[in-house]
């Protein structure tokens, strides 16, 4: 016969704790490096793709949602998220090598929670005052991103307008992946890049809308679409627009309507796109549902 199993002592000690606190940390530092040894295949993998720029918003975004959706206990989720998000940016980083250029012109702690936030402190964070700048930045660059506030800085007018044209950066991205009213870096950002092959998400377009001047029908016709009108300048003696509209709305059709509802020199122009907007509706339980 077997012997009864041994019955545990009532209270761990603290040397047998830290002795198993031990054990997962190395468990933890050994899988960290192996996701290391990676790397070298995804650059070769993502050369044959053209290179460039390394992030991949589209799977990072899945990622994320993946990660909040799954996780349970007593940790944080904004802990858990930052962990994953510093382990995600800083293996970007180590494929080719990048650095966010943000625009403090709103106010730089934010902005720098932010960008410290979602791509940790091995990636470069670079301010720069205005959107204007960042975008050229950007520009200039193979790689690097630019980090500009969704609800727009109005000092920069119609900054969008810069995201016109086939060689331009575009929108690629909106952080945080996953809302909450709590979230500790919870500004709303875009991420320009010049865009990767396949790598976007396209769940939601924008665009840059110009027209001479303004009518009710935008508004109307944005609604009818089920899109937004997220920030508005005056442009060339006219008014820009950025929009955003579900995935289904390309730019032909967006201007179809609009002609139709009586804003026939209203001009609609592709700047970006980006994952759909998730929110975590209760923080720490893993529970979360897309936004209505
Ligand atoms: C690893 C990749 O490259 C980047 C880094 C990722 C990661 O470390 O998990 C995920 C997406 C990319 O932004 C990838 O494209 O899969």
């Amino acid at each position: 016969m077997r012997d009864a199993p041994q019955l545990k002592p009532a209270a761990d000690t603290l040397a047998e704790l830290r002795a198993e606190i031990d054990r997962i940390d190395l468990d933890m530092h050994r899988l960290l490096m192996a996701r290391g040894e990676i790397i070298d295949r995804l650059i070769a993998a993502k050369r044959a793709q053209g290179g460039g720029c390394a992030f991949r918003p589209d799977r990072e975004a899945q990622m994320m949602r993946a990660l909040v959706e799954r996780h349970r206990g007593l940790l944080p989720v904004d802990a858990v998220e930052g962990v994953w998000r510093v382990i995600v940016s800083t293996f970007t980083y180590v494929q080719a090598n990048y650095s966010v250029h943000a625009d403090d012109s709103g106010g730089d702690a934010q902005m720098r929670d932010s960008a410290r936030f979602h791509f940790g402190f091995t990636v470069p964070y670079v301010p720069h005052h205005g959107a204007g700048p960042v975008i050229d930045a950007v520009a200039a660059s193979t790689g690097d991103l630019g980090m500009l506030r969704a609800a727009g800085g109005l000092a920069d007018g119609a900054w969008w307008m810069r995201l016109i044209g086939a060689n331009t950066p575009k929108i690629i991205a909106r952080l945080p992946f996953v809302e909450r009213p709590d979230h500790p870096a919870g500004l709303p950002v875009f991420i320009v890049a010049r865009p990767a092959a396949d790598a976007a998400s396209r769940d939601i377009l924008l665009y840059a809308l110009t027209v001479p001047r303004w009518s009710h029908a935008i508004p109307a016709v944005v609604s009818s679409l089920e899109g937004e009108i997220l920030a508005s300048a005056p442009f060339a003696g006219g008014l820009s627009l950025m929009v955003a509209a579900p995935g289904r709305v390309e730019a032909a059709r967006f201007a179809q309507e609009l002609a139709s509802a009586g804003a026939a020199d209203a001009v609609v122009e592709p700047i970006g796109s980006h994952a759909g907007r998730y929110e975590l509706n209760e923080a720490r339980s893993g529970v979360f549902a897309p936004r209505s």
